[in-house]
């Protein structure tokens, strides 16, 4: 792998409602995608699983057909998993093929979902299979990698006080005892994550106010809020809605 290129400072972006806010996101990453099939890249996406990405999903399915995206030519990545049955509805994957990748018609050799406990068997085990994955179908650099930012700021499976945190060799790992259930999960680790041209935080409601202003404070550490710890090459984005934003 190569050295890491230069990074873009974090933008802040408001929007009156949770509904504005995921059309929006939804419409950027449309552009995102038609820009990069137009310079002739198949674009890679890390997906994110929470009720504002659900929302963003169903926009993505009612905007998609009109913005010219071959959705045959995406690679679509997820940041983290819950490791459970695979027809367990609390799967990210599960989600995002119901908003998005069933009615979008995305073909299903595009979407690399992380294993779930039918296919590994443990967490670590899941863990590995997935880094092989990204290793040998993976890009050196994700066009765009989403979050969701849980109200004490973890994003993926990355906890705060956790350690994973401190990885740096690793690109993927399992998780135990998270304080969020399932306690179980898989997660991508910041090696793998910051390979991105952009990086762009989903944050939408009241509840998210504190973490959003603490991860925008001077001096936060991402141990005490993950979500400090990334940027993209290109654009580093919050994209939040006026709850979110209310104390910045
Ligand atoms: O792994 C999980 O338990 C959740 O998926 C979580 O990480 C979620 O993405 C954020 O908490 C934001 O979720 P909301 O958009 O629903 O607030």
């Amino acid at each position: 792998m190569s050295p890491l290129p230069e990074r873009a400072a974090p933008r802040v972006e408001v929007h009156p409602d949770a509904h504005a806010l995921a059309t929006a996101i939804a419409g950027e990453l449309l552009h995102r995608l038609s820009d990069a099939q137009a310079a002739g890249r198949t674009p890679h996406v890390v997906l994110t699983g929470g009720t504002i990405a659900d929302a963003m999903h169903h926009e993505l399915t009612r905007l998609a057909p009109a913005s010219g995206v071959d959705l045959g030519e995406v690679e679509l990545w997820f940041g983290d998993e819950r490791f459970v049955g695979g027809e367990d509805a609390d799967r990210n994957v599960g989600q995002v093929r119901r908003a998005f990748l069933d009615p979008a018609g995305v073909p299903a050799r595009r979407v690399h979902a992380i294993p779930a406990t039918e296919d590994a068997s443990d967490v670590d085990a899941a863990a590995a299979s997935y880094a092989q994955e990204l290793a040998e179908h993976g890009p050196e650099e994700f066009d765009v990698v989403m979050f969701g930012v849980g109200p004490d700021g973890h994003i993926a499976s990355l906890f705060p006080g956790f350690p994973q945190l401190a990885e740096e060799t690793a690109t993927v790992l399992g998780v135990r005892d998270a304080p969020k259930p399932p306690p179980e999960r898989v997660t991508l680790t910041y090696p793998a994550l910051r390979r991105a041209r952009a990086v762009w935080f989903l944050v939408s409601g009241e509840g998210k106010a504190e973490a959003v202003a603490a991860a925008h404070a001077p001096g936060t550490t991402k141990e005490q809020i993950p979500a400090v710890g990334l940027t993209g090459t290109e654009d580093t984005r919050w994209f939040l809605d006026r709850d979110a934003a209310s104390r910045l």
